[in-house]
């Protein structure tokens, strides 16, 4: 007997995803990733189908965890859109399997899965390696991925002071009105960067928009954006000069144009200082490169089923 998936929509994701759940659940996750123990965690590096005549990405991003016994695949497309687009850049579908039997027993929405779960790795990379003092928060870029780290870093930590700034400067203003708190709007990147203590880039920039120079020692980068091998948001002064960690070695070796581009070696994945077996550089200048994991997809599909299935 075949059993239909349930469905679960972006609404409901967004009622049944908390981030308080989601953090423990993601440092768990990127400590099981680095161990490379070949069954625990099953992650191939994302598959991207690019559509050239559309400026889009498909990708593709399986994962099986042993331990938590969940296996899912996100089914993400991207797009670079022009400036005046009101269209959001990213769709996505979770699929959730029975890993025993084989069968889909959810499809959920990947949207807010993917702004959640990015933003909280962010915040975990931030945890582990900003400066002890850190006060001044920039964010580099106004879109989705933009409002979810607002909303948990100011979860999770409290600045003194958050900055923005974005290629269009309504686009910020319209961001510092949405969201909860005071954010201050800044027309050039070097001003809004500078004398900042953490900074979340999260464009759809093809080129460099941080520059080395403008970033105080010491400070931590959580880089988002230029998802893609011949990307870059972080100029060669930056990768050059900061200690790098990685979500995955292998993602970033193969899709991040940051550290393909600027020969920037990787000192660790997030993970192999969650397990103790890296440290963390905080009083260094340091860049948390993020590509994205389909294991972080699995991990918050099963929170968002299993959430579900204890409210029917
Ligand atoms: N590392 C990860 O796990 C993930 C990374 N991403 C990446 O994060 C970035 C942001 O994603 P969303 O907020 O969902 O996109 P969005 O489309 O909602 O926002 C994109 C932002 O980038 C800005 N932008 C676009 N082109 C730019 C340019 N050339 N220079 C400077 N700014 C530019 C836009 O003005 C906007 O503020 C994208 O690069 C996306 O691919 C998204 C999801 C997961
Ligand atoms: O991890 C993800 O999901 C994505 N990463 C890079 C850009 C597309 C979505």
């Amino acid at each position: 007997m075949s059993m239909l998936p349930v469905l679960i929509s972006r609404e409901e994701v967004m009622r049944l995803l908390q981030n308080n759940d989601l953090i423990p659940s993601l440092e768990s996750a990127l400590g099981m990733f680095s161990k490379r123990n070949g069954t625990e965690v099953i992650q191939p590096v994302r598959t991207t189908v690019p559509l050239q005549k559309y400026n889009g990405f498909l990708g593709l991003m399986p994962a099986y965890i042993a331990h938590e016994d969940v296996l899912a695949i996100k089914i993400v497309s991207f797009y670079q859109r022009d400036k005046d687009s009101d269209l959001s850049a990213h769709q996505a579908t979770v699929l959730l399997f029975d890993p025993e039997r084989g069968n889909v027993i959810a499809v959920m929405d990947g949207i807010t899965i993917t702004e959640k779960r990015t933003a909280a790795v962010s915040a975990i990379s931030a945890k582990l390696l900003m400066p002890p003092k850190a006060e001044v928060l920039c964010i580099l870029g106004s879109g989705s991925q933009a409002i979810s780290h607002y909303e948990v870093f100011t979860q999770m930590f409290s600045f003194k002071e958050i900055r923005v700034w974005s290629r269009r400067r309504e686009r910020a203003e319209q961001f510092a009105r949405a969201v909860q708190g005071p954010v201050a709007v800044f027309s050039s990147v070097k001003e809004a960067v500078e004398g900042s203590d953490v900074i979340i880039t999260v464009t759809m920039a093809t080129e460099p928009v941080l520059q080395g120079e403008w970033v105080k020692p010491g400070a931590h980068v959580a880089a988002v954006g230029a998802c893609r091998p011949d990307w870059r948001e972080l100029d060669d002064a930056l990768m050059r000069k900061a200690v790098v960690y990685v979500d995955s070695r292998e993602g970033a070796s193969t899709e991040s144009g940051d550290i393909i581009l600027s020969g920037a070696s990787i000192f660790a994945e997030l993970g192999e200082v969650i397990n103790g077996t890296k440290s963390a550089q905080c009083e260094k200048t340091t860049v948390f490169k993020s590509l994205g994991m389909g294991i972080q997809d699995a991990v918050c599909a099963k929170l968002v089923f299993d959430q579900w299935k204890s409210q029917q």
